[in-house]
């Protein structure tokens, strides 16, 4: 059982752990609240969050370590005011208000595995944190990055449904690394800058469920067939040859949206109806309520094709596998 901590509490416990700044008046409050913060995700999260001039209040919650993480970041002079907490006596606090809560709870990876593996433990942990969720921010945005999203995902969704405040358009599998791959990937072959390289990724964030659109890839450039199969192979394969370099890590985050800056478009796994499965990734339009469009997948290659009916019947079951989970 770990003990709960709360670390804003008494003023010398305020000077050395929580870092108040006092916005402009024309900037809205925004409280962002991440449950895994201590992590090899969630620290730089924090920190990121911290960086970000349109929060106003980050709220830090683990089970463990999260006073050290609040100090650390407290300290970083921008606007947010940062509160640690720890343990479940904590998680009611942590997410009251919240207007976006980022999930990186969970076990990451080790070689060898898939990110299925994880599921065991890691779909108990999401499931009481957004039951929380449910009953004390019912109205925040929900960016899920434990893993196996595919499955993890649909899980709040049922919570939500049961609890009577689902709302769709709020819920968010982070994706965003695929996609930084795919650029990534690609620049190398087409000989292109990568920060001028599009790429969407739609489908699953698990092995062949990724798909890479390269057919679509901007700048274009005349790829050979096989080099375009390596690249989706590569893209496909990211998450694990990161593993086996360091253990699985990375973080992406879908936050400028809550300040409703109009026509952010990004690729997430969310509630869908472009094809026949409830939950897929694709293109998808952002504002301050989360999803204002799904964008339909454009034209895709042959292979492409190919590449969508091979990961239908894996990304339906770690589908069935969530919902089912969340219904025990
Ligand atoms: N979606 C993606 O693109 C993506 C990318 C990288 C990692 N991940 C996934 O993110 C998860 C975290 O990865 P990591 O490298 O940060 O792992 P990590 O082990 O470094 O950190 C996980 C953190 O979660 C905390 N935690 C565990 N149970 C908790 C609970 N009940 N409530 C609150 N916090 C809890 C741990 O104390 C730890 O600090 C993994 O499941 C990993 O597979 C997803
Ligand atoms: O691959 C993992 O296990 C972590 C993450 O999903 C990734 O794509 O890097």
């Amino acid at each position: 059982m770990f003990r709960s901590v709360l670390v804003r509490s008494s003023s010398s416990a305020k000077q050395s752990l929580l870092h108040r700044s006092f916005s402009s008046s024309s900037v809205p409050e925004r409280k962002v609240a991440i449950l895994g913060a201590a992590g090899g995700i969630g620290q730089p999260l924090s920190l990121l969050m911290k960086l970000n001039p349109l929060v106003s209040s980050l709220s830090l919650f683990d089970i463990a370590n999260t006073p050290g993480v609040a100090a650390d970041v407290g300290y970083i002079n921008t606007r947010s005011e940062v509160v640690g907490y720890m343990g479940d006596d904590d998680l009611a606090k942590a997410l009251e208000g919240a207007d976006l809560v980022i999930i990186p709870a969970g076990v990451p990876r080790k070689p060898g595995m898939t990110r299925d593996d994880l599921f065991n433990i890691n779909a108990g942990i999401v499931k009481n944190l957004c039951s929380a969720i449910a009953k004390y921010c019912p109205h925040a945005l929900v960016n899920m990055i434990s893993n196996p999203v595919n499955s993890t995902v649909p899980i709040p969704a049922e919570i939500f449904k049961k609890a009577g405040m689902y709302d769709e358009k709020k819920l968010f599998g982070v994706t965003t690394l695929d996609v930084v791959r795919a650029k990534t990937f690609y620049a190398g072959k087409a000989n292109v800058p990568v920060a001028e390289v599009n790429v969407p990724v739609i489908g699953g964030h698990a092995g062949v469920t990724i798909l890479p659109l390269f057919s679509q890839a901007t700048p274009q450039a005349n790829l050979s067939g096989d080099v375009l199969t390596a690249l989706t192979k590569r893209t496909q394969d990211g998450g694990t040859e990161v593993v086996e370099a360091k253990a699985g890590k990375g973080s992406a985050t879908l936050s400028m949206a809550i300040n409703g800056v109009p026509d952010v478009v990004e690729c997430s796994y969310v509630h869908s109806t472009i094809i026949e499965l409830p939950f897929f990734a694709s293109k998808v339009r952002l504002g301050k309520n989360g999803v204002e469009e799904v964008l339909d997948l454009g034209p895709l290659s042959d292979f492409e094709k190919e590449g969508l009916e091979a990961l239908k019947p894996e990304l339906k079951s770690s589908i069935e596998k969530g919902v089912k989970f969340a219904n025990q």
